[in-house]
């Protein structure tokens, strides 16, 4: 099976969709953040790239379409929200025509309904594609990495995933403080099943493979974790690392940028830990998965098992996730086991 067209209209709507959130990233306004019920903040570019996207895909696939995404419009239906949905709409208008992309003029309410259309709730039947129009809106408010994470599941599976990350550096992470010669940004990073793992600048021009760090000695290898501590545990993290023997301090940034980079070997670690309580939700991780597994990587729970994108809405894993190379993962769940022991309150 092959997933080329769709593919095709993933990297097409990602990467106008990062246009878009570039624009409002250079002109951020204090009004184009609000506060959604559980107090995370979402802004005129989440929304905004949450319509494109959908719009995107269903004018280039003429197929049965089902959408998981994290925003919905009841916060933009309610009273006093009329001028934030017009800002939304003329930021979708320009980033669909801009490059002659489209020529078309939605409506406020086309837009409101193209947002909603990510209501579905996902599952082990038929297709489904999954986003998260801005990870890491935190960071993006911060003016640091966020990614626009675009994936497809078929029978419960990844099949194909596309992260536009615009602020992420086109040269490796671990050049970062030496004098670079490309400090150019911008990373689309694309891959479908069975095919590899790809990146390109978010400009358009050629496209790389791309491989997971080989690193087999944990001493020489370096991990990845959440910017925002509320996030993912970092005491538990550093234990880990410190029973590997990592010597490198955590490189922390924001979204699924972090499995972009892993996928190119800027780092070889990637550790989550949320607080407890927390359930994690697919589009935080379903194109992030593909393109660090197609690169050669393993993604896994604490308990070393596969993530299941089958269940709807939500990951139910245990504890954790855990990504690194192959020949790093049983040394890693090792460390990461041990680890848990001795953080577990006695009872
Ligand atoms: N309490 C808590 N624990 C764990 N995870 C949470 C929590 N709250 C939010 N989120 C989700 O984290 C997404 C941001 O990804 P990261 O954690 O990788 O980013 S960051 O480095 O911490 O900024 C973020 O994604 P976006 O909402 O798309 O930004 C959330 O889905
Ligand atoms: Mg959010
Ligand atoms: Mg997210
Ligand atoms: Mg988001």
């Amino acid at each position: 099976m092959s997933y080329h067209k769709e593919l095709a209209a993933a990297k097409k709507a990602a990467s106008l969709a990062a246009r878009l959130c570039q624009n409002v990233q250079k002109a951020l306004l204090q009004s184009d953040v609000q506060s959604k019920t559980d107090k995370t903040p979402v802004t005129v570019a989440d929304y905004g790239s949450q319509a494109l996207v959908s719009f995107v895909l269903q004018q280039e696939l003429h197929a049965e379409f089902s959408l998981v995404a994290e925003e919905d419009s009841k916060d933009l239906r309610k009273d006093g929200a009329q001028e934030i949905v017009e800002r939304i709409t003329k930021l979708v208008n320009n980033s669909l025509t801009s490059d002659g992309s489209y020529n078309v003029t939605l409506s406020t309410e086309d837009v409101l309904k193209a947002i909603d259309s990510g209501i579905s709730e996902g599952g082990c039947q038929g297709r489904h594609w999954v986003l998260d129009p801005i990870d890491g809106t935190k960071g993006f408010l911060r003016g640091d990495q966020y990614a626009i994470a675009l994936a497809l599941l078929a029978g419960g599976k990844v099949v194909l995933g596309v992260l536009a990350c615009p602020n992420l550096p086109l040269a490796s992470l671990k050049d970062a403080g030496q004098h670079s010669p490309n400090n150019e940004v911008g990373c689309l990073f694309f891959a479908e099943v069975g095919g590899g793992t790809y990146m390109q600048p978010l400009d358009g021009s050629s496209a790389v493979k791309v491989q997971v760090s080989a690193v087999e000695n944990p001493e020489e290898a370096s991990f990845f974790e959440s910017y925002e501590a509320a996030h993912s545990m970092h005491d538990l993290s550093s234990l880990i690392a410190q029973k590997l023997g990592v010597k490198a301090p955590p490189v922390r940034i924001d979204s699924q940028a972090k499995y972009g980079a892993l996928s190119r070997g800027d780092g070889a670690i990637y550790l989550r830990f949320p607080h407890k309580g927390y359930r994690e939700k697919i589009w935080d991780h379903a194109a992030g998965c593909i393109v660090v597994t197609e690169a050669g990587g393993v993604v896994t729970d604490a308990a070393g098992q596969p993530l299941d994108f089958s269940k709807g809405k939500h990951l139910d894993v245990d504890t954790g996730i855990i990504v690194t190379n192959q020949k790093l993962m049983p040394l890693l769940l090792n460390a990461v086991k041990e680890s848990l022991k001795e953080k577990a309150p006695s009872s």
